[in-house]
């Protein structure tokens, strides 16, 4: 059993199973590039970020309805509720979508309509966070932000993903003041295969409150001193890590290091359909490899809790949840 908790680094669009894919593609007489579902299965060996994403935005072009975006979205939130998430801030790339023709309205219909429905129907409450792509121009992450403000259409907060390396954050500096003078949250992508200064600009420039990745601050020792004295959180994903070779393994993987520094470090999934599993996957797996306590899950479960832009009265009943179940798993409990 996995202990309550909140994911809060997980596109919607990396939730596409290779079935939902070739299922998407009948139902909109879309024409794959793959013979089947294995072999689509046999591409997810990436040997860096752009390898991933080059399949990932491929993928998309099966996405075509408000339905579509409704099912990828309420498929993933029951996964999620099964594997012990009871709160999700997901990632929407909307861009993608415009520049396949998708209309706006369309994507932002769906998404939103299976999020709104979900703490009835999976027990799972939901923000939407709208990540900008960074190898494309601030401007129309500018454009794209100020046409989702005018449709009213809820969201959280946003973000920024896609290609890091050669797109410092400071590139968006006026799109995160215009988020911040709207009241939104705002997080960024930083220091996954790009250097501690992406982190350093994201804190400085972008003013963001939790940092995306982040797990190459460990190359600056004065980063992760500041990270630990202003608790801001770092979304780790352990399995993308390893599939996208920014770790040569999970055993390599730095997340114990991470929290016995003090590092306020959760653990999430990012696109579990491509790296090989959904956030209970990767807490499972990473704990076998780092053999991490109960005492560090119950910590990661807190972290992910307290990382998460909910109100105080929902954080506190979510951690009085994490609490009965630690105690119901510990020798002697009741499970
Ligand atoms: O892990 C990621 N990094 C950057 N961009 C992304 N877009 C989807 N997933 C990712
Ligand atoms: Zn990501």
């Amino acid at each position: 059993m996995t202990l309550p908790c909140a994911e809060l680094h997980l596109h919607l669009e990396g939730t596409l199973e290779p079935e939902t894919i070739f299922a998407l593609a009948e139902r909109n007489r879309v024409t794959l590039p793959y013979a089947d579902v294995a072999d689509l299965a046999r591409r997810y060996d990436f040997t860096d970020l752009q390898s991933f994403l080059d399949l990932y935005y491929a993928n998309m072009a099966t996405l075509r309805t408000a339905e579509d975006f409704a099912d990828m979205t309420t498929a993933y939130l029951a996964r999620a509720a099964a594997g012990g998430v009871r709160h999700a801030e997901v990632f929407l790339d909307p861009q993608a979508h415009l520049d396949r023709g998708i209309a706006l309205e369309t994507v932002l219909e769906g998404v939103s309509t299976a999020l709104a429905s979900s703490e009835r129907e999976h027990g799972v409450s939901t923000g939407l966070l709208i990540a900008f792509l960074r190898d494309l121009d601030a401007e129309y992450a500018l454009r794209t932000l100020d046409r989702i403000l005018a449709l009213g259409t809820p969201i959280l907060g946003i973000g920024l993903d896609s290609a890091e390396v050669g797109h410092p954050p400071s590139k968006f500096a006026a799109v995160y003041d215009r988020a911040r003078a709207e009241g939104l949250h705002c997080v960024a992508h930083a220091g996954e295969e790009g250097p501690p200064s992406y982190i350093w600009e994201a804190l400085d420039v972008l003013r963001v409150e939790r940092v995306d990745h982040g797990v190459r601050c460990l190359e600056d020792d004065r980063l992760v001193d500041r990270l630990v004295a202003e608790r801001i959180p770092l979304t780790v994903c352990p399995l993308s890590n390893v599939r996208l070779r920014v770790v040569p393994d999970l055993a390599a993987h730095p997340l114990r290091e991470m929290l016995r520094r003090g590092l306020h470090v959760t653990v999430n999934s990012d696109d579990p359909a491509y790296f090989g599993g959904y956030l209970d996957d990767n807490v499972g797996a990473t704990a076998r490899a780092l053999d991490l306590t109960p005492a560090d899950l119950r910590e990661l479960a807190e972290n992910s809790i307290e990382a998460s832009f909910l109100d105080r009265t929902r954080k506190n009943d979510l951690l009085a949840e994490i609490e009965a179940a630690a105690e119901a798993m510990a020798p002697g409990g009741s499970r």
